[in-house]
This record gives C-alpha cells, structure tokens and sequence, in this order.
C-alpha cells in the first residue's frame, strides 16, 4: 500500500481498534444486564421476547442520533444487539417458508435478528402449524405484495389459527438473475417461482428474449437447482446467491422498482403498547344492505384511522366475506378499545389477531 497512505491509516484504525474494545465491553455488560432481566422475568413466568419495548429502544435511539449512521443503520445494528441478548436469556426458534435464502427468512432474520434457531418449512400451512403446535415460538409469514395484492393463503390459516400477531416487516423484493459462472455463457433457460417471472417479465424479454422461462416452486429451490446445472439460470434474492454460492448476472431486475412484501410476526403473546402500534382483526357482518358501511362506523366514531381493508369470501355459506382489517393504535388505547367494543357487538363474527409495534 501506498506509504502515505499508510500513514494516515495507521492511527485512525488504531483509533478504531480502541473504539472497538471499548464498544466490545459496553456489550458484554448490556448483555449481562439483560441476563438479569432475563432471571427476573423467569420468576414470573413472563415471556423473553417484548416487542414494544424493542421498538421502544430502537426508536428513542434512532431520536438520539445524530447521524452520519443512518436511521435504518441503528434500527439493523440493535435490532442484533437485542437479537444476540435475548438469546442468552432463551433462544427463539423462528419457523419460517423455507428453503434457505427465501424471502421469509430474510423478513425472519431482519425481524428476529440473527441469534435464533431458524426452522425452513414447507409451507406457510407447516409454519403456521408449527407456531400452533409450539415446535416453534414464532413464525413469519407473507402477507401482501404490492404488485400481487393479498397472500390469500395466509389469510385464510388466520382466520382459524391458534396464533397471534405480533408483528410486522416489509421489505424490498429485489430479483437477481444469477447462474454458477456469473456470465450466462452456455445459458438456456431461467427458472423462478411463476411470481417472480412474471414480475421481471419486461426486463427478460427486452434484454434475454432467447431465455426460455420455466416456473420453480419457489426462487430459493431455482436457485438450488441452478447451483447443480450450468445451464440454468435463477432468478431469485441475493440472499439465495449468497447461500448457493451463485454469480449474480444482474440486479434489481424487476419491472417494479418499489415492489415489496409485507409480513407478519406470530406467535403466542400479546405485546403490550409501545406508543406506535396497529391491530389486526377480522369480522364478518350479516349479507344486508348498509351492512359493510355499518360495520366500520365505530372506527370513524372513535377517531380510529383503518390502514388496510382485504376480504376473502367466507366458505361456511353463512356470510359472503370476512373482512380484514388493520388499524391505527394498540387494542388497549382508549379509543381503539371503545371501537373493538362496538365492532364485537354488531360482527356476525369478530376475532382480534393482535395488537403490535408498527412496522419500524
Ligand atoms: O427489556 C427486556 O425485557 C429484555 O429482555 C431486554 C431486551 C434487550 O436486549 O434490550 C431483550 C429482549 C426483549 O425482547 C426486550 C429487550
């Protein structure tokens, strides 16, 4: 390296290196005050993992930042910090649609940090089923696209499900083209989830119209297979590069630059308030006229703002739709509690999936 380089680089890393054993035992004590927190929650039984006040810390240390770290910085840096801590006081399995390198465990891992026991399933049936059966303590499953709308299925496992919201995660869905070589020298076909074809359909056919495009059962397993044939290429996150050891081709190849997906934290407790919160419900009102417009009066009365509206058609026979909604502020906030009052007393059916930290 060049000398005077070196002369200047020499005292800032030292000065880093000290920075850096100074952070190291500010840690080692956080982690030991958390262990303490830890033995005192065992005491009354009370679970390890407390969303709000999670949020809580991220927030009031993003106000005191003063920058040059980003926001977004400070929330992924603590977010491990706690990750890492909390695991000492118990370690969480996270179930989550497998295999490694999906999007869900990217949701999981940003969500629950990196110190848990990560559990790939099959299905969002089997993470679901696995939440309720208690093979593991949580579970992250889609929800929404803003390209393909609602996750249906994920809906529908709500609306029976043992389980309980209690949190969310949206991120950015970021496709990469990516074969073993890196190049697409000697490149036939491109596999993906039929999903991710379709949303960088405009870019392959405007840049590869000669790739022959063939559906995957999801982008992580096109991936896997492409890892083992050189004619293949995948399209799937980085993520799923990085785990089959892929070149990437090309990136951010979605015809949508803002495409994301929303999912949802589940598990068996009821976060309490942390300030800046949403509950998620469902409700069902008799087939009458007015009924829909009706049903959602009481929010309005109580100055409850509604973030989302979805419906799923009801297959009982009974009501045509159930409707979920989303909206501002915890169950426990006066006015939110008032409008869940009123909504339970006029739904033919009503069942709150849980009250949670908004998504940071
Ligand atoms: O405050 C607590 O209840 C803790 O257990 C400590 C801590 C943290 O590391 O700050 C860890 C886990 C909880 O989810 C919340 C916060």
């Amino acid at each position: 390296m060049d000398d005077a380089l070196m002369k200047k680089l020499v005292p800032l890393r030292e000065r880093i290196d000290e920075l850096d054993a100074r952070i190291l035992e500010l840690l080692t004590e956080r982690a030991r005050t958390a262990l303490q927190v830890g033995e005192a929650k065992q005491h009354v039984q009370g679970p390890v993992f407390r969303p709000e006040r999670e949020a809580q810390v991220i927030r009031r240390l993003q106000q005191l930042n003063g920058g040059p770290l980003p926001a977004s910085s400070v929330a992924a840096i603590w977010a491990e910090i706690m990750s890492a801590c909390r695991a000492l006081e118990q370690p969480a399995r996270v179930a989550y649609l497998g295999p490694e390198g999906t999007y869900s465990e990217q949701a999981a891992l940003e969500h629950f940090g990196h110190a848990i026991e990560p559990q790939p399933c099959a299905s969002f049936d089997d993470v679901v089923r696995a939440v309720e059966t208690g093979r593991a303590d949580f579970g992250m499953v889609a929800v929404e696209n803003s390209n393909e709308g609602a996750v249906n299925r994920t809906l529908d496992l709500l609306l029976t499900a043992s389980v309980k919201v209690l949190g969310e995660r949206s991120i950015d869905i970021r496709h990469c083209l990516m074969t073993r070589s890196g190049t697409l020298e000697g490149v036939t076909r491109v596999l993906a989830h039929p999903q991710a074809l379709a949303q960088c359909r405009g870019w392959l056919t405007a840049n590869h119209p000669g790739l022959a495009c063939e559906p995957a059962a999801s982008n992580a397993e096109a991936a896997r297979l492409a890892a083992q044939d050189p004619s293949l290429a995948a399209i799937a996150g980085e993520q799923a590069a990085r785990h089959w050891k892929l070149g990437i081709v090309a990136a951010g190849i979605q015809d949508d630059p803002h495409n994301r997906t929303r999912f949802l934290a589940i598990g068996q407790t009821d976060p309490g308030r942390s300030g800046r919160d949403k509950t998620s419900l469902i409700l069902a009102v008799p087939n009458r006229a007015g009924a829909v417009y009706r049903m959602l009066a009481p929010l309005a009365e109580n100055n409850v703002s509604m973030t989302r509206l979805e419906s799923r058609p009801a297959r009982t026979g009974e009501w045509e739709y159930y409707f979920y909604v989303d909206v501002e502020g915890h169950r426990e906030d006066p006015n939110v509690a008032a409008a869940l009052a009123a909504l339970q007393q006029q739904a033919a059916f009503f069942k709150v999936l849980g009250s949670y930290p908004r998504c940071p």
